[in-house]
Order: structure tokens, then C-alpha cells, then sequence
């Protein structure tokens, strides 16, 4: 058990949501966080403690870059490398940041990205509290939702690391075929047990 776990409130369940930029994690995340009530249920971002870091040294507006708007774009090439280079020292560094605002039944980290986050959540808690989500958008879906293809961004570890990454417990299909009640009813059971 790591030291962060340790510290922080344990939760029953890990849900490790994965997904390629605009599929949808912060909006099924999001819904899947009122369905289970705040009081249960709660929303961590491993990209938290780095935009923060990142808003602190530039001066810049930490809630515009938390935010779904175009803030965050100017600066996500800029935080991938920077993050990168941390997280070559300690692959976990982001992931126990975040880990420290833990304080409920259930944990949702809405921006799971690479090998090693799936890996710090193993190593930290039971592997039989952790879930791993891969919610799936065709990229006419993406390009509908505001995504654009952008070199240094879509074709880097960070948006590709899980690409062929097949231990997943669901898979979600969020290309508008199937409601958000039949989604949401397919997250809440992976809560279970
Ligand atoms: N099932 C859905 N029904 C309606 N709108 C959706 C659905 N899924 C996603 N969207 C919309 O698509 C857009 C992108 O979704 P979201 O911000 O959740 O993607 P993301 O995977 O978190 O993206 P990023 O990696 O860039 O943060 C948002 O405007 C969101 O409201």
C-alpha cells in the first residue's frame, strides 16, 4: 500500500475511465457521479495536480484550464511535455497527488491516459476495488463534439498509451446508440461488489 493510500480515505471502488479526447469521459463521469449522489460518490483528475502546477508557475487561470472550454488547448501541448518529463522521474507522481482528495465510497478518476496510471491504481489499492472503463466515439462522433486533430497531442503517449491496452472490465460504446440510462445502468453495476 503506497503512502498516499495510507493517508487518505480508502474507497470501495476505483472506476479508472479511459478514452480518446472528446469521447465523453467528463460528461458519462459527470452523470454517473449524480446518479450515485455526491455524498457516495466523488470525481478525481489525475490532470489536476498538473494544471494546477502548471496555472501557479504562468500566472494562469487554474479554473478556465479544469474547465471543458478552448482555455485548456492553449496549454495542452505544453503540459503534456512538462508532465512527461515528471512523470519519467516517478511514473505515479500525478496519480498520489490526486489520490490525496480522496474521501468517498466511490473514487471516479475521469482521465485514466496511460499504462502506468492503470498500473499506480493496481499497485495502490486491492486490484479487486479497481474497475478500468474504456468509453469508445468513432472520430466523426469526436469531430462532432469540437475535436480537431492535432499533432504533439492525438499521436503521443498520452492520447495513444492505451490504444492497445485490452484488460478493460466495460467497454462503452458512446456514439449515441445506446441512451445514457442503458450507460449509466452498465457503470452503477460495475459499482457493485
Ligand atoms: N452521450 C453523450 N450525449 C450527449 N453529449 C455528449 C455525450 N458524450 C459526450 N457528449 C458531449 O461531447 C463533448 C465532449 O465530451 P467530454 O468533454 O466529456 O469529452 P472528454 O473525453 O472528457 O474530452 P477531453 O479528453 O478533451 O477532456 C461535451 O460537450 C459533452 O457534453
Amino acid at each position: 500500500m503506497s503512502e498516499v493510500a495510507k493517508e487518505s480515505v480508502q474507497p470501495s471502488i476505483v472506476l479508472l475511465v479511459s478514452g480518446k479526447r472528446k469521447c465523453g469521459k467528463d460528461y458519462l463521469s459527470d452523470a454517473l457521479l449524480k446518479r450515485l449522489g455526491h455524498n457516495r460518490a466523488q470525481i478525481l483528475r489525475i490532470s489536476e495536480p498538473i494544471k494546477r502546477y502548471w496555472a501557479t508557475q504562468k500566472g494562469l487561470n487554474l479554473d478556465e484550464l479544469l474547465s471543458d472550454g478552448a482555455y485548456k488547448e492553449n496549454y495542452r501541448k505544453e503540459m503534456i511535455v512538462w508532465s512527461d518529463e515528471q512523470r519519467h522521474e516517478d511514473y505515479g507522481v500525478f496519480c498520489r497527488e490526486a489520490c490525496r482528495t480522496m474521501n468517498r465510497e466511490i473514487c471516479i478518476v475521469s482521465d485514466v491516459r496511460r499504462r502506468t496510471d492503470v498500473r499506480f491504481f493496481r499497485e495502490t489499492f486491492k486490484p479487486s476495488r479497481v474497475r478500468t472503463i474504456r468509453i469508445e466515439a468513432s472520430d466523426a462522433t469526436r469531430l462532432g463534439r469540437g475535436w480537431r486533430f492535432e499533432a504533439g497531442v492525438d499521436d503521443v503517449p498520452s492520447e495513444c498509451d492505451l490504444d492497445d491496452f485490452d484488460e478493460w472490465d466495460l467497454r462503452i460504446d458512446n456514439n449515441g446508440q445506446d441512451d445514457i440510462e442503458t450507460i449509466l445502468e452498465r457503470l452503477v453495476a460495475l459499482t457493485n461488489g
